[in-house]
């Protein structure tokens, strides 16, 4: 989230308070060049990140963009800030709605996405004169990038607004920024101007402080001007380059530290009047693998390349003068409109072979587990409602199906089951059924435990939950607890729709599994009935409200009812996410009924067809019990 402000003190000032201000945290994100990798508050991290411009995305649509890339396996995402984009007058200023840069950090904060910042002044990127403001030209003697005064008074102008903006989003300051660039390839620049190069580092210094890792990045022929002493040095190369011999250049620059390609291509762009340019899967998933398997850091450009909108293309010279076009699909993985290509899914196995793969825990709990011998309560964690994981590992093989029990009612209230992520049934507080589990020695036994309401009447309302006693496999107390308090409801509110119908033959998954897709209402609509015939028990969420319970198998509710002021209507899609924690009919369906359906007793099933006529459930039919 947002990270804490620093007193609103004159811009330079900020740096020289924090170096004498003891540093509240121990975040920090540092080059540890005696073990060639990056070192995130203090541990080996690598990142693998992609590029996204959020000045080719309408600002509405941040937040779906940045959370398909963290599903995707990333865990960084890099960018441009376009200096004509913020400028468009000397000295008047534009951070507004898609320019609204905090904003879009914030959702990448959101996202649980790092980000590596790239604010140039040059950013090249097929943008409109690579960033660089037009009115620049306006001196026609200006010679751009380079130490020339008036094009460095402007420059200094410029970052003495933006950079301070920076200052609280700097990681070690609370925030997701881990890395800055310098200039952008500068080593390309037929110029070579070294004082324009230390100008920039010592203006970044100046307004950022000593801490943040200030980086370069440069074609492999362009490190030698490129390249700057304090500023650490990185490549790009694509699927086709020899990263062999590309790497080993750069180690000429960087003797020691994690390697690092800024700008894996995953495509390329297109010009008016040429073939759309694309890059294979294979080279491009390759390419990626043999990167991670040296434990390079990577970032992937693009990811999601977005749309030159108004008139922000830029243009190359290859002989010709050749604009670039208003796609900038770049044949990335998430496509111009957002959506997911076989790119992506090739590249999110690669990424998940090398155990980056999110699961949904690292969304579902950022902040990771907690730790102790003996498991604690929702309070003891301070999560109040919902959902907690629980997991252990078997100690010792289980050859013979033996029980699993909580001593003392201990199960608050209902407990789902897993071992090695296969469902293994459910333990309810206060009821006696058994449940039976094998397992091989190491085999992961997870315990979703769903917090069903405390109690509000009666003799002791400390109504504690969780698990209130460890749980006992056999005769064996089961210690060593990791607790993951999930925030569905935030996982939820990003959710993008999955396929809810699943082909008849395929098994429904069974067990905590959630399912979500969307709908339109043709009309006006009104207030409705959710309907789940054949569900067993779990939560809803329509729109990203969380609508409550539902516990068809159970009764006597069989319906939700839906508010009309919670759905958009008129062919808007509305957007149902369903945590399903038993199972599901092979082909789930879901229904929006006229009517409440809240009186089917219990154990009962029914089954409600739709009359033709009225669109309403028939008289239940009711059938064996059980
Ligand atoms: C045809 C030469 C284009 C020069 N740009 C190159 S090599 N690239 C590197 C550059 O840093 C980046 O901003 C992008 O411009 C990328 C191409 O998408």
């Amino acid at each position: 989230m947002a990270p804490k402000k620093p007193p609103c003190l004159p811009s330079l000032l900020l740096p020289l308070l924090t170096l004498l201000l003891p540093q509240a945290d121990t975040r920090s994100f540092i080059v540890d060049r005696e073990n060639d990798r990056f070192l995130l508050d203090g541990a080996p991290f690598r990142y693998v990140s992609g590029s996204l411009h959020y000045f080719r995305v309408p600002r509405v649509l941040w937040a779906d963009r940045l959370l398909k890339m963290r599903m995707s396996g990333l865990n960084a995402v890099q960018f441009y800030v376009p200096w004509n984009y913020h400028e468009p007058e000397p000295g008047v200023y534009n951070f507004n709605g898609s320019r609204d840069l905090t904003a879009f950090l914030n959702e990448a904060s959101i996202a649980d996405l790092l980000v590596i910042l790239r604010p140039g002044p040059y950013i090249c990127a097929e943008w409109e004169m690579g960033g660089l403001p037009a009115w620049l030209l306006q001196k026609p003697e200006i010679q751009l990038r380079t130490s020339d005064p008036d094009f460095l008074a402007a420059v200094d102008s410029w970052f003495k607004v933006l950079l301070p903006k920076l200052y609280p989003w700097l990681y070690h300051n609370g925030g997701n920024i881990i890395s800055i660039q310098v200039e952008n390839e500068y080593g390309s620049y037929k110029a070579c101007d070294f004082t324009y190069m230390r100008h920039l580092a010592g203006l970044f210094r100046a307004l950022l402080g000593d801490r943040i890792l200030l980086f370069t990045t440069d074609g492999p022929e362009g490190l030698k001007c490129g390249s700057l002493q304090g500023l650490y040095t990185t490549v790009d190369f694509g699927p086709a380059d020899n990263m062999t011999e590309i790497f080993a250049l750069l180690r000429k620059y960087e003797p020691h530290g994690p390697l690092v390609n800024s700008e894996y291509y995953t495509g390329w762009l297109d010009y008016w009047g040429q073939n759309h340019s694309t890059r294979s899967i294979s080279a491009v998933t390759k390419g990626l693998e043999n990167m991670l398997k040296l434990g390079a850091s990577v970032n992937m450009y693009m990811f999601h390349g977005g749309t030159n909108f108004g008139y922000w293309n830029g243009a190359d010279e290859k002989g010709r003068f050749l604009p670039i076009t208003t796609s900038y699909d770049y044949d990335a993985p998430i496509s111009e409109a957002g959506d997911p290509t076989p790119k992506l899914f090739a590249l999110r196995n690669v990424i998940s072979k090398d155990g980056y793969l999110l699961s949904f825990l690292d969304i579902l709990c950022p902040h990771g587990p907690i730790r102790s011998i003996l498991p604690m309560t929702f309070e003891a964690v301070k999560q109040d409602h919902g959902f907690m994981l629980y997991r252990t590992y078997l100690t010792h093989t289980v050859s013979e199906p033996t029980q699993l029990w909580v001593p003392n009612n201990g199960v608050h209230d209902r407990a789902y089951v897993m071992v090695d992520g296969v469902f293994q049934g459910v333990l309810e507080r206060n009821m006696k059924h058994q449940l039976f589990l094998m397992g091989k020695m190491g085999a992961k036994l997870d315990i979703l435990l769903e917090n069903m309401g405390r109690l509000s009447f009666g003799s002791n309302s400390s109504d504690f939950k969780g698990l209130l006693e460890p749980p006992v496999l056999g005769q064996t107390a089961l210690t060593q607890w990791l607790m993951f308090p999930l925030k569905v409801d935030k996982l939820v509110k990003w959710w993008f729709p999955l396929p809810l119908l699943r082909s008849s033959h395929a098994q429904a998954p069974s067990g905590p599994t959630f399912y979500s897709t969307t709908f339109s209402i043709l009309g006006e609509g009104g207030d409705t009935f959710l309907f789940l015939p054949g569900w067993t028990k779990g939560q809803v969420w329509i729109n990203g409200f969380n609508l409550g319970r539902y516990w068809t198998r159970q009764g006597p509710q069989q319906t939700l009812y839906v508010p009309r002021p919670l759905l958009f209507s008129r062919g808007a899609l509305n957007k149902i996410t369903l945590l399903e924690l038993e199972n599901v009919p092979s082909e789930p369906q879901i229904q929006f009924l006229d009517r409440p359906i809240l009186n089917s007793t219990l154990h009962k099933t029914y089954i409600y067809s739709l009359s033709a006529d009225t669109q309403s459930p028939s008289e239940p039919m009711e059938l064996s019990g059980h």
